[in-house]
């Protein structure tokens, strides 16, 4: 059976599960949940995912599980996204790790302050995004060094863990940011990440692929 993914096609979470199963070439459907008409807020999308926030999959939500999900299910197929190797694994966990607690906070709330609080008829807080985008490069300046000395974050094969990255670090230019883009390593990893089929595919709006 073909799976189905609910998420919204410009959603950075949805995103970073359709990347994963473009990496898995694994056909999917995909069920629009339309923020506008509150469609997350419903009674039948919260009995699947009572946070009301999307992407869900199954019986799964939160992308990063649902990702983790689709790597261990079609496992021989596609990339091979975390490693088996005991001591290669526990790199990929520390690299999964510092993106969920180093990367993340920072763009996305950077990028909701700059983007989305316009929608909410909220105005942007220019100290609050400063503030984030300061904090985000003094992590980056870390990555940069990690980044000198392998070719991924969790050492020299990709991961989910670098994909991870994808969606919000993406949108860092938008918001006039070029923390990513100004510190080397990270500008060469993060490029070779982007120049993946699997974000090309997706980057622009996520549509079925079944
Ligand atoms: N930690 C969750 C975050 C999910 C999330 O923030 N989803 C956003 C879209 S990217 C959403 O549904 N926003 C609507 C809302 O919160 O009302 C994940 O990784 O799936």
């Amino acid at each position: 059976m073909v799976p189905t993914l609910y998420g919204n096609p410009q959603s950075t979470c949805t995103k970073r599960v359709a990347t994963v199963f473009q990496e898995k070439q694994v056909p999917f459907e995909f069920v629009t949940i339309d923020f506008a008409k509150g469609e997350h807020k419903s009674d039948e999308f919260v009995a699947k995912e009572p946070f009301s926030q999307v992407p869900y999959l199954y019986i799964v939500y939160e992308s990063r599980a649902i990702a983790r999900y689709i790597e261990e299910k079609y496992a021989g197929q596609g990339t091979t996204l975390t490693p088996k190797d005991l001591k290669a694994k526990g790199q990929f966990e520390q690299a999964a790790s510092i993106e969920v607690s180093n990367f993340d906070p920072y763009p996305s709330a950077a990028v909701f302050e700059k983007l989305f609080t316009p929608y909410q008829k909220l105005t942007p807080d220019e100290a609050t995004f400063n503030a984030l985008i300061k904090k985000l490069e003094a992590k980056l300046d870390v990555y940069d060094q990690i980044l000198s000395k392998q070719k991924y974050l969790g050492g020299d094969e990709v991961t989910l863990a670098d994909l991870f990255h994808l969606p919000y670090g993406s949108l860092l230019p938008a918001v006039g940011s070029d923390a990513i883009e100004s510190r080397p390593n990270v500008a060469k990893w993060f490029k070779s990440l982007q120049d993946r089929p699997s974000w090309q595919a997706v980057k622009d709006g996520i549509t079925a692929t079944a």
